[in-house]
């Protein structure tokens, strides 16, 4: 077993003293080289690699450069390490994000303090605004329909429907968080969308992720200076200058909102509901909070009440990075998941046949699908799962960070190692799902035909850090495909859109706001 001798890892924790008397017990690795770490020891894509490789280990250590990272590769280890331990893994790796903007903040690359109030701050106003409820439903509703006309307008038309579907889906949140409908009105958010489509739609990425921490390595941990030598690259500097394109739109409509915002008045948007938060509280010693808060995610910062949500956290570049993850992890993973929905439903008609003879039977014809009608519609819930299964859009997540030593499984994790699922291997394993290949929503039907989610499926991820807009997508899948599913009575329903040629690449993109994430393009990983 390789002792563990790297820099900063291994603190007060609970086995730093004993360590001084026992080896580390280790998990499984495939190796690893000084510098480069387990680079040369790996496969293409990750995923598979260690899914087919490692298919009886539950968590594997990888190198990335000298970074810790491991991959916990059961639904066992994902629950043991994010439910159960669910705080000691809410970490996120130290970036670039802080020295880009020159401030902490955003909802997906950070955590401590202002992490876990902005998270707070967004599901309230998530709520507050009917996520999950007849509001959100209405607009979803009003977005698909849009939608469906554009779509009756070209009888018999070839045509690529992933625009169609990112621009419903991305009006969705740009009501929420701008109050407008900004996919539809405004031509340079085209050029956004477009942006953010591209950097998504990349291979297996996880090369660039192990250079990136080399190049940290490199620099000793200092990312002022990594990031001056990343902007040589050519690949990196792209991905910089989209997020900060991302960055000044989002505010430009900030600073629009201020001009006409009214306090008194009940919030119209993340935006104004960010403002009437601000304004609640002035700061009782601003200089000692702040620098309490940005000393990040320390122990002591992560033992703050949890309801804290200090207001003097709150500001105008950090609204704008929060804005910026909604916006990038909202759209592109929704959309995708809902065209591989299609794409599968066109590959396998009887499944699509199976779930629009439910949706006419249950919803019929003349309304509408509601998200009360979920309780009804067994086999489209089963489908929709079955999507999330095959397509696995995130098929690594993201990396998370051990806040303390820790032990999984019997394997000892230091302070500060990097973590992440692989999905794949669990949405893969022939043991809980037979033939894994095959497109097959009756897996999560049980014997009377009933919805039975299985929970090994995770596409929302679970613990601290699982999906802040997992009720949103939700609502947006089932009301979207439903209505892809509903005809009406004289022609059928738009599930047949895949009909350009069943080639409509769905390309698996969802990585995104994530430089961890690998997907995979084309067909489903089976
Ligand atoms: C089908 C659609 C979606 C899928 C499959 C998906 C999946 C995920 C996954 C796997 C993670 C990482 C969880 C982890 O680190 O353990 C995540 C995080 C996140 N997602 Fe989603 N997501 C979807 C839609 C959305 C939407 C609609 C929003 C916004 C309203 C959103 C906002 C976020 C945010 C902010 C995070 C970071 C949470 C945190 O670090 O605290 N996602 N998502």
């Amino acid at each position: 077993l390789r002792r563990y001798t790297g820099s900063g890892s291994v603190q007060n924790g609970k086995f730093s003293s004993r360590r001084r008397t026992r080896r580390l017990i280790e998990a499984p690795s495939p190796g690893s080289f000084p510098l480069l770490g387990s680079l040369l020891h790996v496969r293409h894509p990750l995923y598979k690699f260690l899914a087919e490789k490692f298919s009886r280990n539950d968590v594997v250590l990888l190198y990335f450069g000298s970074q810790r990272v491991y991959c916990l590769n059961s639904a066992r280890a994902i629950r043991e390490a994010y439910s159960a331990q669910a705080e000691v893994f809410a970490g996120r790796p130290k970036l670039l994000g802080d020295s880009l903007v020159g401030e902490t903040g955003g909802l997906v690359f950070i955590d401590g303090p202002i992490w876990r109030d902005y998270r707070r701050f967004t599901l309230r106003t998530l709520r507050d605004f009917g996520f999950g409820k007849s509001f959100t439903e209405a607009s979803i509703l009003e977005e698909a329909q849009l939608m469906r006309e554009e779509i009756e307008s070209r009888p018999g038309e070839k045509f690529d429907s992933s625009k169609l579907i990112s621009t419903a889906v991305s009006n969705v949140i740009c009501r929420f968080l701008f109050g407008r409908r900004l996919a539809s009105e405004d031509s340079k958010f085209e050029l956004l969308q477009n942006t953010f489509a591209k950097l998504t739609q990349e291979k297996d990425n996880i090369s660039e992720l192990f250079a990136l921490f080399i190049v940290l390595n490199l620099c000793g941990g200092r990312q002022k200076l990594a990031l001056k030598l990343l902007q040589y690259v050519p690949e990196a500097k792209k991905v910089f200058d989209n997020f900060l394109y991302l960055l000044a739109y989002c505010k430009n409509i900030t600073a629009e909102h201020r001009d006409n915002f009214l306090p008194n008045c009940q919030p119209r948007d993340y935006i104004e509901a960010h403002m009437l938060h601000c304004s609640r509280r002035e700061p009782e010693n601003p200089s000692t909070e702040d620098s309490d808060a940005d000393a990040d995610s320390s122990s002591q910062a992560n033992k703050k009440p949890l309801n804290s949500q200090q207001p003097w956290l709150f500001n105008d570049t950090r609204l704008c990075l929060a804005m910026a993850d909604l916006f990038v992890a909202g759209s592109d993973t929704t959309t995708t998941t809902i065209r591989w929905a299609l794409l599968l439903f066109h590959q396998n008609p009887h499944c699509y046949q199976l779930a629009s003879e439910e949706v006419g039977r249950e919803i019929g014809f003349d309304r509408p699908p509601t998200m009360k009608d979920r309780l009804v519609c067994h086999y489209l819930q089963a489908s929709i799962d079955e999507v999330h299964r095959c397509a696995c859009l995130v098929p690594l997540g993201l990396l998370h960070r051990t806040l303390e030593d820790t032990s999984l499984l019997g394997y000892d994790i230091p302070k500060d190692s990097l973590t992440f699922v692989n999905q794949y291997s669990v949405n893969n394993n022939a043991e809980v799902f037979p033939q894994p290949e095959r497109f097959c929503p009756e897996r999560f039907l049980d014997g009377e035909g009933r919805y039975s989610p299985s929970d090994h499926v995770m596409p929302f991820s679970t613990g601290k850090r699982a999906c802040l807009g997992e009720s949103l997508a939700r609502m947006e899948l089932f009301l979207i495909i439903a209505g892809c599913c509903s005809g009406t009575k004289d022609r059928g329903g738009i599930g047949d859109w895949p009909r350009s040629g069943g080639r409509s690449r769905a390309s698996n993109n969802a990585r995104g706001y994530s430089s961890s994430t690998t997907v995979h393009s084309e067909i489903p990983p089976r």
